[in-house]
């Protein structure tokens, strides 16, 4: 898939600016604060309807504008699409293909495809468990749109659920012999809505992370010149062994009736799919605890790479990559290993203050843009 155009109205710092990307590779050039990773948050929405910056619209929008817009056109094997997304300081969003408003966001997904690899993208082996299972979450949206909707399910679900053990917690707090049975028959309809609606996403979790898996081992060894073994294991909050609905929902009850009183005192819900982890062990040993920021770089490197294979091999299109700020980081060895991966088959936008660090190979054939202060005009070397 190729992203030929792209408009840019009121968006952050951008009033009104078009690019057409004329190149498989485009460099972003430009200081710290001038719009560069503004352009690739524009095509991670246009991706994935999120941005990993933030999760409130208006911060979208210029600061003197009710409302931005991104437009573009995207070409693939078989058409050519036309998506637009209006974002407003006040009320929803407006999601259009070929100028046809869709209902559904869902809809809307799986048109354009992209991997982001970022200096953020380190948090996916020290951060926190949720940065991990968020990431796993993106990919699984890409793969296949209508996760999302599962997902969104398993929040809502979740929140209900929450919201009536605190009540069961506040009535015990009132009078720790009194009666919670009013509430039991509502407890036991979540119970079963959170085990069908996390039965959903953990067995969609383990597929992927079961295709991902190989992909990434075999990058990882051939970064790190074969001498380590990776292994990305999906560590479900509720276990089970069977791929199979029924077998996974009834896991999920036998767990949630073993911590059942541990809910009611905590006053939410301990069981589920917004526990679970995701570990990343390298010849055996958690990366987390071990591993230089180096390891760890390879680390991430191999699993953005396994992503980039995976949705290729799912879509059946090599997504587009987002590099921002990432590639004057790696060594001259790593910039190889990526410049020859990507080849001339996935496009590239790549964002960097010092184009100088860079392997003369990438700025070859690129396309390079100066960025400054919201405009984009093209640079010659
Ligand atoms: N809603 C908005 N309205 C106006 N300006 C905004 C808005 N949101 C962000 N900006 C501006 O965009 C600029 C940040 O741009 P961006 O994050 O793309 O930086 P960058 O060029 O990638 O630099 P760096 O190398 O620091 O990441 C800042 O000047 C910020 O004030």
């Amino acid at each position: 898939m190729y992203l030929k155009k792209l408009h840019l109205r009121s968006f952050r710092n951008y009033v009104d600016r078009q690019v057409e990307f004329t190149a498989k590779k485009t460099i972003l050039v430009g200081n710290n604060a001038q719009g560069k990773s503004n352009l690739l948050e524009a095509v991670e929405l246009l991706a994935t309807l999120k941005s990993h910056r933030t999760s409130r619209d208006r911060e979208l929008v210029l600061d003197t504008a009710t409302a931005s817009q991104i437009e573009a056109i995207v070409e693939r094997t078989h058409s050519t699409n036309e998506l637009s997304i209006i974002f407003r300081k006040q009320g929803r969003r407006t999601v259009a293909v070929n100028r046809e408003n869709l209902r559904r966001q869902l809809d809307f997904l799986g048109v354009l495809n992209a991997v982001q690899f970022s200096s953020l993208d380190l948090d996916l082996v020290r951060g926190a468990p949720e940065t991990r299972r968020n990431w796993l979450d993106g990919l699984l949206i890409q793969l296949e749109p209508v996760y999302s909707n599962i997902l969104q399910q398993y929040n809502q679900v979740l929140r209900q659920r929450n919201a009536l053990l605190k009540k069961i917690r506040a009535v015990r707090q009132d009078d720790p012999n009194g009666s919670i049975d009013s509430f039991e028959p509502q407890l036991r309809l979540w119970d079963e809505q959170l085990a069908a609606a996390g039965s959903r996403v953990t067995r969609r979790r383990a597929r992927v992370v079961a295709r991902l898996d190989p992909i990434a081992r075999r990058w990882h060894q051939k970064i790190s010149g074969e001498t380590e073994l990776l292994e990305v294991k999906y560590l479900p909050n509720v276990e089970w062994t069977e791929d199979e609905p029924s077998k996974v929902q009834r896991a999920f009850l036998t767990r949630i009736e073993e911590r059942r009183i541990a809910e009611q005192y905590q006053g939410k819900t301990v069981v589920g799919t917004h526990r679970d982890e995701l570990e990343f062990a390298i010849n055996e040993t958690p990366a987390r605890h071990y591993g230089s920021q180096g390891q760890q770089r390879t680390l991430v490197l191999a699993l953005k790479l396994a992503e980039l294979k995976l949705i290729e091999e799912v879509i059946g299109e090599p997504p587009l990559l987002l590099l921002d700020d990432v590639l004057a980081e790696l060594d001259p060895n790593r910039q190889k290993q990526l410049l020859e991966v990507i080849g001339d088959r996935f496009q590239t936008i790549i964002t960097t203050t010092h184009i100088n660090s860079f392997n003369q190979n990438w700025i070859k054939d690129s396309q390079i843009l100066k960025v400054q202060a919201g405009t984009i005009i093209t640079a010659f070397l």
